[in-house]
């Protein structure tokens, strides 16, 4: 509970300009709302008097409630304005704070986390912050406020009529905070089914060809119907218990109508009160109705919001793959690939596995080197080059970028030398040129668009596309083909030179003329220091300087061309059957 005021105070705090004009506007709105019925009990009076002579006082009361009702527009317009505000911008800044702090999680966050969940969880939670920060402060300040003046005007009037007016809030109060229980468990219940909605949606969604391909559209709407129906149910319940507990709250300010009448009738008619002071005492109890609903209200607004904190918080308090690493100098950055990169006995297991996907691995490229690795199906090549990039995160003493060991560097800085071009291409749903221009943003040197544009093979196409390279791709690349997207992700990778460029398989979706093409545009003018490609193709492997052959994550064999013919089975057995076909 501490934690969580600590965290709405640390937004809160950076406003409290903001609250304090909105409070003190609050405050005003209160006073004048409890200041015109005095002017109304006053003016009701001198109606009851009939007396000649009273006119230019009745006038003047009445110019006064008209005053003080535009005034009162006026100061609670100003309350809303600058409590809400604030809110809006903790929202916009906490959604910015999370976007940074999930982007700082390793794979194993994502591997644990589906995208729905974690959209749905974000809007949710920032959603319970935003209602704390704006409605639930200005409802406190509200009822605070309006529960110590209101009351104060009634008990200077009739002490014993306030009591009256007591016991019918206490009932309404108890029975709004028992629904409110049940809602806010509910609510909760709603909140994850809606986010494994979300999630099998999104899932359903960007699987859909898959789900077409194998005919199972039945499958998916019975998972998503699963869900739907979930949903339907808790939102039922929820609606059920608001459906009876607003008709209450919105009745409150009758009842207490009703208990004023009848007491303060009997009042009047004893001549203990007069029938202005009745009708004063009627428009308080009115005003009193207003913070009570309030409470029950405000009361969600905090247990659901808090929920959410909590939410918010494991994902803030969760260590970014990069939080206990030290940023090494530019200096340190551009010599960082001069001694080349070294592999000291990798073992790497995945978080979720439970046994080593990689095993006793050495190896080293050397500046200008081109290094291959080939392997079987899930040999563990594509970890292999993740444990390089940064991606994954070995232990210490396995990887070394000359003498530092990558383990101690952050990702940024692995990156700022090593690019990888993976299997699985991501593109922007936006221009052609802006995805291969994109992330040259910090580098200080790019090579020129045409020439990466060729070396990609992708000029031929490029051309004959109407806008060019202004063409947009549509979402993760829709427009294009799979061997357009992987030239495109190529392409990218060679804008911005680098030391050492790896390339996972990008040679599986061209056709021959292509591949040959790329090969020689890769390997004799590719502008990075070294290269490592993946590939299970001999016409690439032939070409590097050494090869490295995985099997079930071991090295099985480390050769040239010729000696790997004669050392390893499994690069005989691809040489052979290339060769055949
Ligand atoms: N995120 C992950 N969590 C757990 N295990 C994983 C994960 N990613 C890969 N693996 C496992 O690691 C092993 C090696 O996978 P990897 O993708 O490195 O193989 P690969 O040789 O690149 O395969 P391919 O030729 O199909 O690309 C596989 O058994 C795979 O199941």
């Amino acid at each position: 509970m501490i934690g969580k005021l600590k965290f709405l105070l640390k937004y809160t705090h950076q406003y409290r300009w903001w609250y304090t004009g909105g409070l003190l506007f609050l405050a005003l709105t209160v006073w004048v709302s409890v200041t015109i019925p005095e002017f109304i009990q006053k003016s009701i009076d001198l109606i009851a008097l009939g007396q000649l002579g009273n006119e230019s006082d009745f006038q003047k009361n009445v110019l006064i409630i008209v005053g003080l009702a535009l005034a009162l527009i006026i100061v609670r317009t100003l309350s809303r304005i600058l409590i809400f505000i604030p809110a809006r911008l903790i929202e916009r800044k906490l959604k910015g704070e999370m976007f940074q702090k999930l982007s700082s999680f390793g794979k194993d966050y994502y591997d644990e986390n589906s995208t729905g969940t974690i959209i749905s969880r974000i809007n949710n939670d920032i959603n319970g912050v935003r209602m704390i920060t704006g409605f639930g402060i200005l409802q406190i300040g509200n009822i605070l406020l309006s529960l110590s003046l209101t009351p104060y005007k009634m008990w200077q009037l009739s002490p014993t009529l306030t009591l009256y007016c007591v016991i019918p809030m206490v009932v309404v109060f108890v029975i709004v905070r028992i629904g409110m229980a049940v809602m806010v468990k509910n609510t909760r219940l709603r909140m994850n089914t809606l986010q494994q909605l979300s999630g099998k949606t999104i899932s359903f969604l960007s699987g859909n060809s898959v789900i077409k391909s194998y005919n199972i559209y039945q499958w998916a709407e019975d998972e998503v119907q699963k869900e739907n129906l979930s949903l339907f149910h808790e939102t039922m319940r929820i609606t059920w218990i608001r459906s009876f507990i607003m008709p209450l709250l919105s009745n409150l300010g009758q009842i207490l109508k009703i208990v004023v009448l009848f007491a303060g009738g009997l009042y009047v008619i004893n001549g203990q009160f007069t029938i202005g002071e009745l009708t004063g005492y009627i428009a308080y109890a009115a005003l009193l109705s207003q913070p009570i609903m309030g409470l029950g209200w405000v009361l969600t607004i905090f247990q659901q919001g808090f929920v959410g904190i909590s939410s918010i918080q494991t994902i803030m308090d969760r260590e970014g793959a990069d939080d206990k690493r030290q940023a090494i100098d530019q200096n340190e950055k551009e010599k960082l690939f001069e001694q080349g990169i070294e592999v000291k006995n990798l073992n790497f297991t995945y978080h979720n596995g439970d046994k080593p996907v990689l095993s006793d691995i050495s190896f080293s490229i050397n500046p200008g080197q081109v290094v291959g690795i080939t392997g079987q199906v899930g040999s563990g090549k594509t970890t292999l080059i993740n444990c390089l990039n940064g991606y994954l995160r070995p232990d210490s003493g396995m990887v070394y970028f000359g003498k530092q060991d990558a383990h101690k560097l952050t990702s940024e800085d692995i990156r700022s030398a090593v690019r990888t071009v993976s299997q699985e291409v991501f593109l922007f749903s936006d221009s052609i040129e802006n995805n291969i221009t994109f992330g040259s943003k910090k580098a200080t040197q790019v090579n020129p668009f045409e020439e990466v544009v060729y070396q990609s093979a992708f000029a031929d196409e490029l051309s004959r596309f109407t806008k060019k390279e202004k063409t947009l791709v549509g979402e993760k690349g829709i427009m294009l083909s799979g061997g357009q997207k992987q030239r495109i992700s190529l392409a990218r990778a060679l804008y911005t030179p680098c030391d050492l460029l790896i390339l996972d398989d990008v040679f599986s979706a061209v056709d021959t003329d292509t591949e040959r093409f790329l090969i020689q545009q890769i390997f004799e003018n590719h502008s990075a220091k070294s290269l490592l490609i993946i590939s299970n193709r001999i016409s690439v492997l032939e070409k590097t300087d050494y090869t490295l052959v995985l099997e079930e994550g071991r090295l099985a064999a480390k050769g040239t061309h010729e000696e790997l013919i004669k050392q390893s089975d499994f690069y005989r057995e691809i040489l052979t059957l290339q060769q055949e076909n």
